[in-house]
């Protein structure tokens, strides 16, 4: 992987090279506390250790059984479904196993979703670290049930990702259920190189030890400078840009297939790093459709954002055929991924331009290695400028709040997050 920090340099909200040696000393500062961490296993941190400690063997094992099936549903929310969706929406092209994700409680959407898969043929990826969260649950339940109506036997079909206790793993343990467990001290939210992002991979048939192999090359990369590692160096270049200004990060791929990372970062960003005040309000912006579209409030609306462009190096292309139509013959003999690459570097020439900063991370491939790396990278960057802020990084108060306030509406306990609820302000406008 690699990172491009110019166009961070000099523009308004920006750097200068020596804020970049400050934060190079609090970088080697902040790397020796995360390696203590990585070193005591410690919350959080742990999650770090994941290409050294994840058992892909084990995974492998453990999904067996199920052969190769048409689809897999995954039921999970927040980091129990995202970075598993991440991989397999970047490793798409090389399976024929479809996956498919239930992550809101739409009934809607779920309707369709039941309605349209062949549920004697599709294995269901229940995970969930606490094994009590109600939308995946429900939606469990839902699932269940659309299989017994299509007598179908879901206890043959159920695969569980879990702790230790919860009422998954009870449910699991009831009915004999194939399962896997999940790590120990590491957040939902950075346990995509675990149990918890790869079993839906597995299940696929994709190279769950090319994507661990990725993350342990963004792993060894890590070290005491930030001019020679690229997370951590994003992590610090964003936090320091943050420092001036910059409150908002726009993440923006350049490749349909990584769509999902960008989602899967924005839960990493905000539930890590939203705390006490301050943070980094993270963006999805997909390239090049948005340049289209939210590239004028980034160029040209108020001076409080960092955009993070992140391509490819390689990619399958697409010949665009020749064409005698007046004004269009430059296009004939490129490809489509030529078209890409270049309207790329003019999203980044034209932020630049403006003074505008923006940072550019690159990847050889959307590979399982490419997509490894990246994951840890961003997880990484996610710690050290947590560090930096003086953050409890793997904490999540605020979410754990509103979902106390749900459950006491729903009458599953005492909660005096329910009551908040009836003191909510009305002011109606019909
Ligand atoms: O894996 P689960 O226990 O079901 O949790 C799923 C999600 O629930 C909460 O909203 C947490 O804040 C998220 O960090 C977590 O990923």
């Amino acid at each position: 992987m690699e990172l491009d920090i110019g166009n961070a340099l000099g523009g308004s909200p920006g750097l200068t090279e020596d804020t970049l040696e400050h934060l190079d000393e609090r970088v080697g500062i902040a790397h020796e506390r995360i390696e203590q961490g990585r070193a005591d296993d410690e919350h959080g941190y742990a999650a770090l250790n994941l290409p050294e400690t994840v058992d892909t063997d084990a995974i492998r094992a453990a999904v067996e059984p199920f052969g190769t099936p048409a689809a897999v549903l995954t039921v999970g929310i927040g980091g129990s479904a995202l970075g598993a969706a991440t991989i397999s929406a970047a490793l798409a092209d090389q399976t024929d196993v479809e996956a498919h994700f239930l992550d809101n409680v739409d009934p809607e959407d779920t309707a369709e979703l039941l309605d349209s898969l062949p549920l004697d043929d599709t294995v269901v990826n229940v995970v969930s670290r606490s094994g009590t969260t109600a939308e995946t649950l429900s939606n469990f339940l839902v699932v269940r049930e659309a299989m017994d109506d299509a007598g179908v036997d879901w206890t043959e079909q159920t695969f569980v990702t879990t702790g230790d206790d919860g009422n998954l793993r009870n449910l699991a343990d009831t009915h004999d259920l194939p399962s896997l467990k999940v790590p120990e001290g590491v957040p939902g939210r950075f346990s995509a190189i675990s149990t918890v992002g790869l079993a839906c991979a597995a299940l696929q048939g994709l190279d769950i030890e090319g994507v661990v192999a990725g993350a342990q090359t963004a792993m060894d990369d890590l070290s005491g400078s930030l001019y020679d590692s690229p997370a951590y160096a994003y992590g610090a270049v964003c936090y320091g840009l943050a420092e001036r200004g910059a409150l908002t990060n726009a993440m923006m791929p350049y490749a349909e297939s990584l769509e999902y990372f960008a989602e899967w970062f924005a839960q990493l960003w905000a539930e890590s790093l939203g705390k006490e005040q301050v943070g980094q309000t993270p963006a999805r912006a997909l390239g090049a459709t948005d340049q289209h579209s939210q590239l004028q409030l980034y160029r040209a609306g108020p001076r409080d954002k960092l955009v993070t462009l992140v391509r490819p190096r390689e990619r399958e292309d697409i010949d665009i055929p020749e064409t005698d139509l007046e004004g269009l013959s430059y296009l004939g003999g490129s490809g489509l991924g030529d078209l890409l690459d270049a309207e790329f570097e003019a999203t980044e020439a034209s932020l630049a331009a403006e003074g505008r900063p923006n940072v550019r991370i690159e990847i050889d491939a959307v590979d399982a290695e490419g997509i490894g790396e990246l994951l840890y990278a961003m997880e990484a960057a996610t710690v050290m400028y947590g560090e930096l802020a003086g953050l409890s990084t793997f904490t999540q108060p605020a979410v754990e709040w509103g979902k106390k306030a749900a459950r006491g509406l729903l009458g599953g306990g005492d909660f005096a997050e329910a009551e908040a609820v009836a003191d909510k302000r009305t002011f109606t406008i019909e």
